[in-house]
């Protein structure tokens, strides 16, 4: 469906993980940073526990892995502890409706550590502006995306192999920069990358080039597990920069997902509101085509840290949407939203790196002009 079709070649120009300046592979002192500092937005927050604040300059340590454009820093100690911790306040059960069943956080993330997370993730993570053509009867439509993606996962059928290859030797909680994806039953490698192969090696092999979730965002993901008992091996990364960004009216009902997906979707940096509307019933045949129900649309007020969890047939049965905000509303400092899903088969790890990532170039957020600049590789020194 994408417009551009990537080549092998590219795929092969692919640049590598850019090592870092540093005594070993993944390690790297980097005391300008300014992640343990206080945040720019003062705290809001009646849950916010002061026991642990974070200190000033702690080396920072990465993510690497061959997939990446660039290294991603690791979350310091102490965020990663306060994250572990979380949530900050039992959930709220909504399921008051027909095919509704949401856990709302309010929040999951306390207001002061939201926010720094907030700001490391804008900071650190690559994003894209994905394109794609879709075609439906003789009508071909260009899509850009209205809003800043990025995407990290593999589904059930593969994991990336957790033995290092012979010869090197990582710390042990560490991934290696090289570890390949293999098949979650035989242990076997996957090709990845097989855009423009043809015949078996295709057939067995991933078009997209997976990318394990990085530390920054698997400590999330943990704590997210534990505090729902569901488990996710994707997550997915949205960027609004501004109220001209959303993601109009849809369902996350794909069949690479199952029957019953449960999706948890945090919030970080500014509100907005998600709207939720029962879908359509099905129309009989010969009977006009009704466009939704006509109950306005359920109305929820996200702010920074809240998590929904959205499980049960929600997904089946109701839509959601994040819609533009304009006026003096627009300019709204930016929000992030994360979810965590559980991609059954290799459908579905595709799919995501397809309308995530895409084939277009990547962006990195350039903290000086306020805004997401076209990523490029440094030159060694
Ligand atoms: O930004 C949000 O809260 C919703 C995102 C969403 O629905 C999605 O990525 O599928
Ligand atoms: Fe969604």
């Amino acid at each position: 469906m994408m417009s551009k079709k990537r080549t092998i070649d590219a795929y092969f120009s692919i640049p590598k993980a850019k090592k870092p300046r540093a005594v070993n592979l993944i390690t790297v002192k980097d005391e300008s940073r300014k992640l343990a500092t206080s945040p720019k937005i003062s705290d809001d927050d009646d849950t916010t526990d002061h026991s642990t604040a974070a200190t000033d300059k702690e080396p920072l340590d990465y993510t690497t892995h061959a997939s990446y454009p660039f290294p991603i820093p690791r979350l310091s100690g102490n965020l990663e502890t306060e994250i572990s911790g979380l949530p900050a306040r039992a959930a709220r059960v909504i399921a008051d409706q027909p095919d509704l069943d949401l856990l709302y956080f309010e929040p999951y993330i306390s207001r002061r550590i939201s926010r720094q997370l907030f700001e490391f993730l804008r900071d650190e993570l690559p994003f894209y502006r994905v394109e794609y053509d879709i075609t439906r009867g003789p009508t071909k439509t260009h899509i850009r995306t209205p809003r800043w993606t990025t995407v990290f996962g593999l589904d059930e059928t593969a994991r990336f192999e957790t033995n290092p290859p012979s010869g090197s030797n990582p710390p042990s909680d560490r991934p290696s920069s090289t570890e390949r994806v293999v098949d979650a039953r035989t242990g076997k490698p996957i090709p990845v990358g097989q855009i423009d192969m043809e015949g078996p090696r295709k057939e067995a092999g991933y078009k997209a080039i997976p990318r394990p979730i990085p530390h920054c965002l698997d400590v999330l993901r943990k704590s997210t597990e534990a505090a729902t008992g569901c488990q996710f091996n994707f997550c997915l990364v949205n960027y609004y920069a501004s109220g001209a960004d959303s993601i109009s009216f849809h369902s996350d009902d794909e069949r690479f997902l199952g029957p019953l997906p449960a999706i948890a979707s945090f919030s970080l940096g500014a509100s907005r509101d998600f709207l939720m509307k029962h879908k359509p019933p099905k129309s009989e045949p010969g009977e006009a085509k009704s466009n939704g129900t006509s109950k306005p649309p359920l109305k929820l007020p996200l702010v920074t840290g809240d998590m929904v969890l959205m499980r049960g047939r929600t997904q089946a049965n109701w839509l959601h949407s994040i819609p533009k905000r304009s006026g003096r509303n627009e300019w709204d400092g930016g929000r992030i939203n994360i979810t965590f899903r559980k991609a059954l088969v290799k459908g579905g790890t595709e799919n995501y790196y397809q309308y995530n990532v895409g084939s277009g170039p990547v962006y990195k957020w350039n903290n000086a002009a306020q805004e997401m600049r076209p990523w490029t590789e440094a030159p060694e020194l």
